[in-house]
C-alpha cells in the first residue's frame, strides 16, 4: 500500500526545490510503490504557487532568492490528500480482497472523477493536469482525468490499474495480466467520450492516436514520470516560471538516473528540450537525449511513434543544422506513412503542416539568400530526404477516409523542390531495384526496413521507392526534370 508515511512527513516543511526532490526520491527509492496522489498534489501546489497571477506580480517586483519556494506546510498537503481519499472511499469500497480491477470498477472510478468536474470550463487551459487542480478547482484536462483515475484506483488498493499513453491520448490497462484496456477520459473537441469501452479494434486502431497498439504502458514509477512531464512552468503565453522549469528538469533527471525513462520516449524528449535551454553540468547533452528517445521508440515501440523524430528535428532546426533536420523529419514521415489519417489525428497533422509549410520554407528562404557551396541546396541527400518527407505524408493520405493534402500544401512543396538545381537533383540516384517483395505496402503492413534506403549519403533512392511515391510526388519530380529517373540521360 502506498500512503503518506511518517518518513515523508518528516521532510516537511519544504522550503526549496531540494526538499521536493528529496520527497520524490524518497517515494521512488522505497520498496513500496510511490503514492501518485501525494506527488501530484505536491507538484500541483508548487506549480500553482509559482505560476499564479500573484506569483507573476511578485516575481516582477521582488526577485525572490534563487531555488526558493513558498514554504510547503504538511497541513496544506494533508488536507487535500485526505479529501481525495474520502471522495474515492465514500463512493467506492476499497479493495479489501486485493483482487484485480474489473471494467465496472474502472468505469465507476472514472465516473466519480467525471461527475465531480465543473460543468463547463476551457479544457485546454494550462495547469489543469494535477490532483491539486481537481481538488481545489474541480477542473482537469484530458490527461489529468486519466491520471486521476489511476491515482484513485491506487488509493482504493487496485494496483493493477496503470496509465497507458499514446502521443496524444491516455487510457488505462488493468486485470490479472494487465491486458484489459479501457477509455477513461475524452479526446479532442466535440467527440463523444468512449469511457468504459476497450481501446479501438476498429478503424481507429489504424490511426496515429492509438499508435498501432504500441502505447507507453506505465509502471507506478513511469506514472510519476508522466506527472512530472505534465508539470507546466508557463506563467503566460511568453514566459515560464524559472523555478518550476528547474524543478521539472531536476525531477526528470532523478527519474532518468533511476532508469524510469528508458521506455518513455516523450519524457526523454521533454528532458532534452529543458537541457537545450539550460544544460546541467555532468549530464549527457540534449543531442544525445533526443537520440536516446528515438532508440527507445525503435526498441520498445516498433518505431511507431512520431514525436521522437520531431523532438530531434526541432532541435536541429533551432540550431541551424538543416541537413540533419531534413533527415529527422523524413524519418518522422516514414512513421506516419503507415497510418491511416483519421479526424482524431489533428495534433500530428498540425505538426507535419508546420514542418512542411513553415519550417522548411523558412529554411529554403534563408538558404537561397546565400550562395555558399555548403548550402543544402547543393546537397542531393537533402533533396532525397525532402522527397522522402513529402512522400510519407502523401502515403499517409493513401487509403485514409479523410484527405490530408490540399492546395495549401502544394505551393510550398513545389517551391521547395524547385529550389534544387537539376544537376543536384540528377545526383539523386534512383536505383531500379525490382525486388517486388520488398515493395512497401500498407495493406499487408510490410514496409521498408531502414536498410531498404541505401544510406542517404550516397543519395540512393531505389526506383521502387520512387514508384512507391505518391503520384503527386512522381508528377512533381517528373515536372522538375525527366533526368531524375535516368541519371545517365
Ligand atoms: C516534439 C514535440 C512537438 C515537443 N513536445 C511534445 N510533446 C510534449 C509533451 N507530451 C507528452 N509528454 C509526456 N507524456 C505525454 S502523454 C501524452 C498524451 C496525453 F496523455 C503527451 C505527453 C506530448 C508531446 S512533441
Amino acid at each position: 500500500m502506498a500512503g503518506f508515511r511518517d518518513s515523508d512527513k518528516a521532510l516537511f516543511p519544504i522550503k526549496n526545490i531540494n526538499g521536493i526532490l528529496q520527497l520524490f526520491r524518497h517515494q521512488l527509492e522505497n520498496a513500496r510503490e510511490p503514492d501518485l496522489a501525494l506527488l501530484s498534489i505536491v507538484a500541483g501546489i508548487v506549480e500553482s504557487k509559482l505560476t499564479s497571477r500573484s506569483a507573476a506580480a511578485l516575481q516582477l517586483c521582488e526577485p525572490i532568492e534563487p531555488n526558493s519556494l513558498p514554504v510547503l506546510e504538511i497541513h496544506d498537503v494533508q488536507v487535500l490528500y485526505e479529501k481525495f481519499h474520502s471522495i474515492m472511499k465514500s463512493n467506492i469500497d476499497p479493495n479489501k480482497s486485493n483482487s484485480p480491477a474489473t471494467r465496472d470498477l474502472v468505469k465507476r472510478v472514472s465516473d466519480v472523477i467525471w461527475n465531480s468536474l465543473t460543468r463547463s470550463y476551457y479544457k485546454d487551459k494550462a495547469h489543469l493536469q494535477s490532483l491539486y487542480s481537481y481538488l481545489t478547482g474541480s477542473k482537469l484536462d484530458c490527461f489529468g482525468v486519466a491520471f486521476a483515475v489511476v491515482a484513485g484506483c491506487q488509493a482504493l488498493g487496485y494496483n493493477d490499474v496503470h496509465l497507458a499513453l499514446s502521443e496524444d491520448h491516455a487510457w488505462v490497462v488493468f486485470g490479472e495480466h494487465g491486458t484489459e484496456t479501457a477509455e477513461v477520459t475524452w479526446h479532442g473537441k466535440g467527440n463523444e467520450d468512449k469511457r468504459g469501452q476497450e481501446i479501438g479494434k476498429g478503424v481507429s486502431s489504424r490511426s496515429w492516436l492509438y499508435v498501432n497498439n504500441k502505447p507507453v504502458v506505465c509502471t507506478r514509477k513511469m506514472e510519476v514520470a508522466a506527472l512530472v512531464s505534465a508539470i507546466n512552468p508557463s506563467l503566460n503565453a511568453t514566459h515560464d516560471a524559472y523555478e518550476v522549469s528547474l524543478l521539472q528538469q531536476e525531477l526528470l533527471w532523478l527519474l532518468y538516473d533511476l532508469g524510469h525513462l528508458k521506455k518513455y520516449p516523450m519524457a526523454i524528449g521533454n528532458l532534452g528540450d529543458l537541457e537545450e535551454i539550460s544544460p546541467k553540468e555532468g549530464k549527457v547533452p540534449c543531442k544525445v537525449l533526443f537520440e536516446e528517445a528515438i532508440y527507445s521508440a525503435r526498441n520498445y515501440y516498433n518505431n511507431q511513434h512520431v514525436y521522437p523524430y520531431t523532438y530531434q528535428g526541432g532541435y536541429f532546426y533551432r540550431n541551424k543544422m538543416y541537413k540533419e533536420a531534413f533527415e529527422s523529419w523524413a524519418n518522422a514521415s516514414d512513421v506516419i506513412r503507415l497510418y491511416n489519417y483519421s479526424r482524431d489525428d489533428e495534433e500530428i497533422y498540425k505538426e507535419f503542416l508546420e514542418i512542411a509549410n513553415e519550417l522548411i520554407p523558412h529554411i529554403m528562404k534563408v538558404e537561397s539568400s546565400g550562395f555558399s557551396a555548403s548550402s543544402i541546396l547543393k546537397k542531393p541527400e537533402c533533396f532525397a530526404n525532402l522527397l522522402r518527407f513529402y512522400d510519407g505524408i502523401c502515403q499517409w493520405e493513401e487509403g485514409s477516409a479523410t484527405p490530408v493534402l490540399h492546395i495549401g500544401w502544394a505551393k510550398p512543396l513545389v517551391n521547395t523542390i524547385s529550389k534544387f538545381d537539376s544537376d543536384v537533383r540528377a545526383q539523386v540516384n534512383i536505383i531500379c531495384d525490382k525486388l517486388e517483395e520488398d515493395k512497401m505496402s500498407k495493406k499487408n503492413g510490410t514496409y521498408f526496413n531502414n536498410n531498404n534506403y541505401a544510406s542517404l549519403n550516397q543519395t540512393n533512392l531505389k526506383e521502387k521507392d520512387l514508384t512507391n511515391f505518391h503520384p503527386s510526388i512522381e508528377a512533381l519530380t517528373a515536372a522538375c526534370s525527366e533526368k531524375i529517373l535516368n541519371p545517365e540521360y
